[in-house]
């Protein structure tokens, strides 16, 4: 975020203004009043037309401020609201799954909206509005100080530290109450989302009250924070309200008394005095409204800006806008490599110095017992996960960042990765300029010409056969046209025969393309020249295929198993 303000603090002067405006409208009006019960008590009519011209507009004042304000604060949360789900968007993105895979989805989802809505309502709807209250007791002290009475504005001016120390005081003593209830609010967000799914699996396992058990306890969390908030509310209202309203009204009628038997005021005067020591109430009714949304928008605002400033965990792109090259496509030339590559997830590592060597147009398997990291690496080369030491380099030994390793390669997941729309969105996810005539071609090539560019599909794929789902996944992979191309289990959930169409486009699809393949799937490794064989996170066996096969180690043994009966690569726990 560069130094341009957000929607709230460029909006705080204009809601200030406006609010003391209608302030200081009132005020006038209290004055007014006060003149024209001292020219009754005179003995005249009490008001001129100069006092009705003046009134009148003192009321327009105070009323376009009253219409004005809340309009200004509604749009200044609604814009600060949309940056701040953006900001948080990107900063998602670009942490990347070192980040979101450490944590729960549906605290992600929380704090993207329930604590985004929850800032922008603190920043705009309540900082703004208590700075403007906060100023109206000021304003209201100096008023009385010139038109009506100095030493009456002295003693009145002893309330104006009262009201601070005493909402300061509140805040603190409810602060963790807050911290608690964003902290709830994410856990029953992470349980919905966790439930939602894995609705098909827990209803097949009978395990839908076990699951509703969790949600509801999640929602009895967040009920018991939100009534201790409730209640700290209920009590700023009894002790600020009842104490500090009562008197200060009380104190104002006694010092207009005293001060009109000795002889300093007029009658209007002390009536003027008194309507404006209410206007001296204004924090009051607003820090008794909104203490519920200033506490918990200061809990949210914490935790997004703690979010915001957040780091990659590493160096940004050495050249992130590096011109493509000629020749190849968006810069990356001659292959990649990693160099004593270290990644993890939250803190713990799982790649540990790993170093590999993809020359430009090889395709290279990467194999392993489960859990040993293949899936981690794959992450790293899609630039989806920033590693924590190491770097990857391309083929002329230059350091590549996330970035540009995003922009150049396409990538094939295990879960195909598709999005709730029509076949053409989720094919121009990969190709957004394609042609209708381009998308039916590439549908065509994975064997998906039956399906319409109109076709709906669902979250994750729904409503697509899980072979469709990833023959989609591979056409969008080949839409994008990349250099390289990373590729998760590509027939995992493939029957024979669609396995056998899949892996013959890719045969033909990865071309000249740098080409990684993570699979168990023995029949992958013909289409490869290359293999990475990864065991705990570490390299055990790597090079040409048959330079690895002849060398007798891990892959040897694994297609000895192979032909002894098993087709794939032993999935035992790393
Ligand atoms: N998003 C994540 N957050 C935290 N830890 C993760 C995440 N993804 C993977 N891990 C951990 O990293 C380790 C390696 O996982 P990875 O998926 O890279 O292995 P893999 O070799 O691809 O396994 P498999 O063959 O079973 O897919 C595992 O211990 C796993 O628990």
């Amino acid at each position: 975020m560069s130094g341009k303000k957000n929607p709230a603090a460029r909006a705080l002067p204009v809601i200030v203004v406006c609010a003391v405006l209608g302030t200081a409208a009132l005020a006038a009006l209290a004055l007014l009043l006060g003149v024209a019960v001292d020219g009754y008590l005179a003995g005249g009519a009490g008001v001129s037309a100069a006092w009705v011209a003046a009134a009148l507009v003192a009321l327009l004042v105070a009323g376009a401020a009253a219409v004005v304000a809340p309009r200004l604060v509604a749009r200044a949360t609604g814009g600060q609201e949309a940056d701040d789900r953006r900001a948080v968007l990107l900063k998602y993105f670009a942490l990347g799954q070192g980040y979101t895979g450490a944590r729960a989805g549906g605290e992600l989802v929380s704090l993207a909206t329930d604590a985004v809505e929850k800032r922008a309502r603190f920043r705009a709807g309540f900082s703004a509005p208590a700075l403007a209250a906060v100023l109206a007791p000021i304003l209201v002290v100096l008023v009385i100080g010139v038109f009506i009475d100095p030493v009456s504005a002295l003693l009145l001016a002893i309330a104006l530290p009262v009201i601070p120390v005493l909402v300061t005081g509140f805040q603190k003593l409810f602060r963790s109450s807050s911290a608690n209830y964003r902290r709830s609010q994410g856990m029953l967000a992470a349980s919905f989302m966790d439930a939602l799914n894995g609705l098909g699996m827990l209803r097949l396992n009978n395990a839908e009250g076990a699951a509703g058990a969790k949600i509801a306890a999640a929602s009895e969390r967040v009920r018991r924070q939100v009534m201790k908030l409730l209640a700290g509310n209920q009590l700023v209202l009894l002790v600020i309200d009842a104490t500090f309203a009562l008197g200060l009204v009380t104190g104002s009628v006694v010092l207009a008394g005293w001060r009109l038997g000795g002889g300093h005021i007029s009658p209007g005067q002390g009536v003027a005095m008194v309507l404006l020591s209410t206007l001296m109430l204004q924090p009051v009714a607003f820090v008794g409204g909104f203490f519920y949304i200033g506490m918990t928008g200061r809990a949210a605002e914490k935790e997004i800006t703690g979010l915001l400033e957040l780091d990659p965990d590493v160096a940004p792109d050495v050249a992130p806008e590096a011109a493509p090259v000629a020749g190849t496509a968006r810069g990356i030339v001659g292959g990649l490599a990693v160099e004593n590559l270290s990644a993890g997830y939250g803190g713990r590592t799982v790649l540990h110095e790993v170093s590999l060597q993809f020359p430009a147009g090889s395709h290279t398997a990467v194999i392993g017992p489960s859990g040993s990291g293949k899936t981690t690496l794959a992450r790293v080369l899609q630039g989806q996960l920033v590693p924590a030491a190491g770097a990857v380099l391309d083929g002329s030994g230059n350091k590549v960042g996330p970035l540009r390793l995003r922009a150049a390669s396409a990538v094939l997941d295990q879960g195909a990765g598709l999005l709730g729309g029509s076949v053409a969105y989720n094919l121009r996810v990969g190709g957004p300029h394609a042609t209708d005539a381009e998308l039916r071609a590439v549908l065509g090539r994975v064997g998906l010409e039956a399906l319409g560019l109109e076709t709906p599909v669902g979250e994750n794929g729904h409503g697509l056969s899980g072979g469709q789902a990833q023959r989609l996944g591979l056409a969008r992979a080949l839409l994008a046209a990349r250099p390289v191309l990373v590729i998760d289990e590509p027939t995992s959930d493939l029957d024979p025969d669609n396995e056998a169409r899949v892996l013959e486009t890719l045969a033909s699809a990865t071309g000249d393309k740098t080409t990684i393949t993570i699979t168990h799937r023995l029949g992958l490794l013909s289409g490869c020249d290359r293999v990475a064989v990864l065991e705990h996170g570490r390299v055990i066996e790597a090079g040409p295929l048959e330079t690895v096969l002849a060398a007798g180690g891990y892959l040897a043994a694994a297609l000895a198993a192979a032909r002894a009966g098993t087709d794939s690569i032993p999935r035992g726990e790393a």
